[in-house]
């Protein structure tokens, strides 16, 4: 059996006398696509945080390939293969869609201009192979500003794949997507970690996207893991679907394509 790419174990993040995270356990294969869910302060921010580096944990373990990240900065994780999906729609808004990509690829390499070659020159043709694997290769040139919103996500994809990683972590991915954006964002992206042999976790608040492309999931609540399995597992999980009565969201196998939940 393939070996885990991400081994989490007794993973705790106290604030004070908040325990965020409390001890939770779990394991990610290349070519799977794990989610993270759980209800409002479940600690899935403070968890993906500590995968990436940006909040240092209290006590536990955070592996990659049998290499302890926590205690690493994020971008020290970042070179080992841990990608994650930048919000570029403020920072680089005026760049085109392609500079964008290669100042992600420059980012990796840790150049920044030279005096003798402008970004515009430099990692070009690498940026536009990233953004044929998005389907933006059309849109190179145009300004990112420019974008829908959909395409925007498919350009961050792109520079999140920018350090080839074999980790990527994305950040509720689909937020403020029409549907039908969110269901081709997902399906592109179960696409990549086939094609790529990558492993990706995400948090995502619509069930209809967790359901429909996680190939599983695991679920906090107050800090703590309390289930993990298939969409069907999860579906009839009791501790599940007690920590989410009352919240609005449904649990039923849709008949058809995912529909529009409010998240
Ligand atoms: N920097 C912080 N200082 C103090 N408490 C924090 C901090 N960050 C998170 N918390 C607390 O830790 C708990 C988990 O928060 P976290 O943001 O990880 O939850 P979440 O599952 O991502 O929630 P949401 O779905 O609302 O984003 C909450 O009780 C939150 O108030």
């Amino acid at each position: 059996m393939t070996a885990p790419l991400l081994q989490v174990t007794g993973l705790c993040k106290s604030f004070g006398g908040v325990r965020a995270v409390d001890g939770i356990h779990f394991d990610l294969y290349p070519g799977e696509l794990l989610a993270l869910i759980g209800p409002n302060g479940a600690g899935k921010s403070t968890t993906f945080n500590m995968v990436g580096g940006q909040l240092v944990a209290t006590a536990g373990s955070v592996k990659l390939a049998g290499h302890e990240l926590v205690g690493m900065k994020p971008r020290d994780i970042w070179r080992l293969g841990v990608g994650r999906t930048f919000q570029i729609a403020a920072t680089f808004s005026s760049l085109t869609v392609v500079e964008n990509v290669q100042m992600a690829l420059l980012s990796h390499q840790s150049r920044i201009y030279t005096f003798w070659r402008s970004a515009a020159s430099q990692y070009r043709s690498e940026a536009l192979e990233l953004l044929d694997q998005v389907g933006m290769r059309a849109q190179a040139n145009r300004p990112c500003s420019e974008l829908a919103y959909g395409d925007v996500k498919r350009v961050e994809l792109a520079m999140g794949l920018a350090n080839d990683p074999k980790l990527l972590l994305m950040d509720e991915p689909t937020a403020g997507m029409a549907p039908k954006e969110r269901n081709a964002l997902m399906a592109l992206t179960k696409q990549l970690v086939v094609n790529r042999n990558m492993a990706v976790l995400f948090t995502e608040h619509s069930m209809d996207v967790v359901f429909a492309y996680a190939d599983r999931m695991i679920v906090l609540a107050r800090g703590r893991l309390i289930a993990e399995g298939s969409a069907e597992q999860i579906r009839n999980d009791p501790k599940v679907q007690e920590v989410y009565f009352g919240s609005g969201k449904t649990f039923e196998k849709p008949s058809q394509a995912p529909q529009e939940e409010t998240a």
